[in-house]
């Protein structure tokens, strides 16, 4: 649920003198669409256009969408403005490092550290272009998560993801590879068979409406999704990336503390995920476990919780 912020727009009217009925005379503005301010109630797109118009000054600042989620909001403000060490800035660092560093990344969480706070690389031993472009990648993902965090899971913000980490990477100038798109050949996960690639359409719709359906999910049913979406395995590379980008999304979604798998937790990661249709508990566990890690961000940067 998000919560209206008229905030700026009060501040724009009181610095240019401009009343509400100043609004509905020069704007025909009803006064029921005027109250909605006072109200903290939306307006629609077109009014907005019109008083940002009015006001000189953009949409985005007269009208804000604040969540009602605590670490979510945190994310959104801190993205904005550019805070350096706080939430924002320590999750992407750390959930970029470990999730790329899982996956063969060579970069260090120092040098990971060092591409998102200053945009430069210092060239080190080797460091393969790709690396550096999906860290970078990854910085972006981890935007467009928080941004699409209260938007209902579909296959398309899941293709979205898989396109902003794998465009204009090595993989994706082979002709059979598909960037933000499912797979097109078959492939395996720890040795076993994946679903094939003209399933993966009909897999993914059937475990998303399954999903979706639960109008409230639990850290459990977000596990779950990302254990089921790791067997699908509907992308040629960059399941488990996207896999645990989706979990983030769907954490902040419902209010949950997310989880950050720690690279040097992956061997239990993995056995989890390998168990999972025999025994659950491995893998909530893990990620239970990374949500401590999480929980200890934010115990560090004196976020109640
Ligand atoms: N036994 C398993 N069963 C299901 N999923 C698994 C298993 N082992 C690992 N995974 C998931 O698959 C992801 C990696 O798979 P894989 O090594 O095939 O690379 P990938 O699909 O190319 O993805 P990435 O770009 O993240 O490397 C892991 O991060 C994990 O989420």
């Amino acid at each position: 649920m998000a919560k209206i912020s008229y905030e700026g727009l009060i501040k724009a009217m009181k610095e240019k003198g401009v009343g509400k009925t100043d609004l509905s005379r020069d704007l025909g503005l009803s006064t029921r669409t005027v109250a909605k301010i006072a109200k903290g109630e939306k307006l629609s797109r077109a009014s907005i256009g019109k008083i940002a118009e009015y006001l000189n000054t953009s949409s985005e600042l007269i009208m804000r969408e604040e969540s009602c989620n605590r670490i979510l909001q945190i994310l959104r403000d801190e993205k904005e403005m550019r805070l350096s060490g706080g939430l924002y800035h320590e999750l992407q660092v750390r959930m970029t490092y470990n999730s790329n560093h899982i996956e063969g990344s060579k970069l260090s969480e120092d040098q990971t550290r060092y591409i998102f706070e200053t945009n430069t690389v210092d060239i080190g031993d080797g460091i393969p272009v790709d690396d550096i472009l999906e860290t970078v990648h990854h910085f972006r993902a981890i935007d467009y998560v928080i941004d699409t965090a209260e938007k209902e899971l579909t296959e398309d913000i899941i293709k979205h993801l898989h396109y902003i980490m794998k465009h204009d990477t090595k993989d994706s100038t082979l002709p059979w590879f598909a960037v933000g798109d499912y797979k097109k050949r078959a492939n395996v996960v720890g040795g076993r068979e994946t679903v094939k690639p003209s399933e993966v359409h009909i897999q993914m719709k059937k475990l998303l409406d399954t999903y979706n359906a639960k109008s409230c999910a639990s850290i459990e049913d977000i596990i779950a999704l990302h254990a089921e979406f790791e067997y699908i395995h509907p992308f040629q590379d960059g399941n488990g990336r996207v896999g645990r980008l989706v979990a983030l999304k769907e954490c902040l979604r419902h209010n949950i503390i997310p989880f950050i798998i720690e690279d040097s937790k992956k061997s239990f990661y993995y056995r989890g995920l390998t168990e999972w249709r025999n025994e659950k508990g491995w893998l909530i566990d893990t990620c239970l476990d990374g949500q401590d890690t999480f929980t200890r961000l934010l115990d560090m940067l004196d976020i109640p919780h």
